[in-house]
């Protein structure tokens, strides 16, 4: 696939206070593809995943070297605001996290706090976005009612409308369907593949099944470090090294 690199690491090391959690982890992720993150509890998957909109800046024990680039501008300049670098590159949780306030209101918030105050450019992204997360049609006769009576897949497609209201080209998925059913489990994979036409989506995920039927890249990491990276279907079918075929066919994890 001959696309252009959102974002790129080169040799990340990460320490929380003296543990080190990412070892020299190199990485790019193309344009407008879906890459999963796989690996046993604890190998650095979250923690890789939120270096890339600086998530891990909030934590005080946290220490990050080498480079981690966004369109080829190093993400961690001083330059750089990270607020709104996070507009840019969404992020979606493990537990759907809508705010106790209306449909209306989850998916205005982020926009009103980067100044959108017309009510009709309100009303459209809120349509837009509830469209693009799957969920307009659900919800379109109660944007008044609260969020918190929607059911859980709901709400995580609600999290994803909110992430797309403030326009990013980037999304971090952070094991979005471990707290839901099977159905809505599959609702949700199959809003990713609609999102990656026009979004970079990069997944961690406990389940190898789940990378193996969304994802176009696939990297495999155990104890802080990427040991294998490439197309999905080839680290699945056919890896490079021992511990990833290891782990595919579940003999540890
Ligand atoms: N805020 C933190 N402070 C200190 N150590 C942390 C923090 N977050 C993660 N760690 C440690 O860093 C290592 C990597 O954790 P991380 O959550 O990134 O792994 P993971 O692969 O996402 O695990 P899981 O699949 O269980 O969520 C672990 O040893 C973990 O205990």
């Amino acid at each position: 696939m001959d696309t252009s690199t959102v974002i790129e690491t080169q040799g990340v090391n990460l320490w929380y206070g003296n543990t080190q959690a990412l070892k020299d982890v190199t990485i790019r992720f193309p344009e407008q593809t879906i890459t999963a993150l796989i690996g046993p509890s604890g190998c650095g998957k979250s923690t890789l995943l939120r270096c890339f909109n600086r998530m891990n800046d909030l934590i005080p024990s946290c220490r990050i070297e080498g480079g981690i680039s966004y369109h080829g501008t190093d993400m961690y300049a001083p330059s750089v605001d990270p607020v709104h670098l996070r507009k840019r590159v969404g992020m979606v949780f493990q537990r759907p996290n809508p705010f106790p306030k209306s449909i209306y209101d989850n998916i205005t918030y982020g926009p009103r706090m980067h100044g959108v105050r017309d009510r009709k450019t309100l009303e459209s992204i809120v349509e837009e976005s509830l469209k693009k997360a799957a969920l307009w049609d659900e919800v379109k006769d109660r944007l008044t009612a609260s969020a918190m009576g929607l059911s859980g897949g709901q709400q995580q497609r609600l999290c994803i409308a909110r992430t797309l209201a403030v326009n990013p080209d980037v999304i971090l998925m952070d094991e979005p369907c471990s707290a839901l059913d099977p159905i809505a489990t599959a609702k949700i994979e199959s809003l990713m593949q609609e999102l990656r036409s026009q979004y970079t989506v990069i997944i961690v995920t406990h389940s190898m099944q789940q990378a193996a039927r969304v994802s176009d890249y696939t990297g495999f990491m155990y104890m802080g470090e990427l040991i294998e990276t490439g197309e999905t279907t080839k680290i699945f079918e056919n890896p490079e090294r021992e511990l990833t075929n290891n782990y595919i066919t579940g003999r540890f994890g």
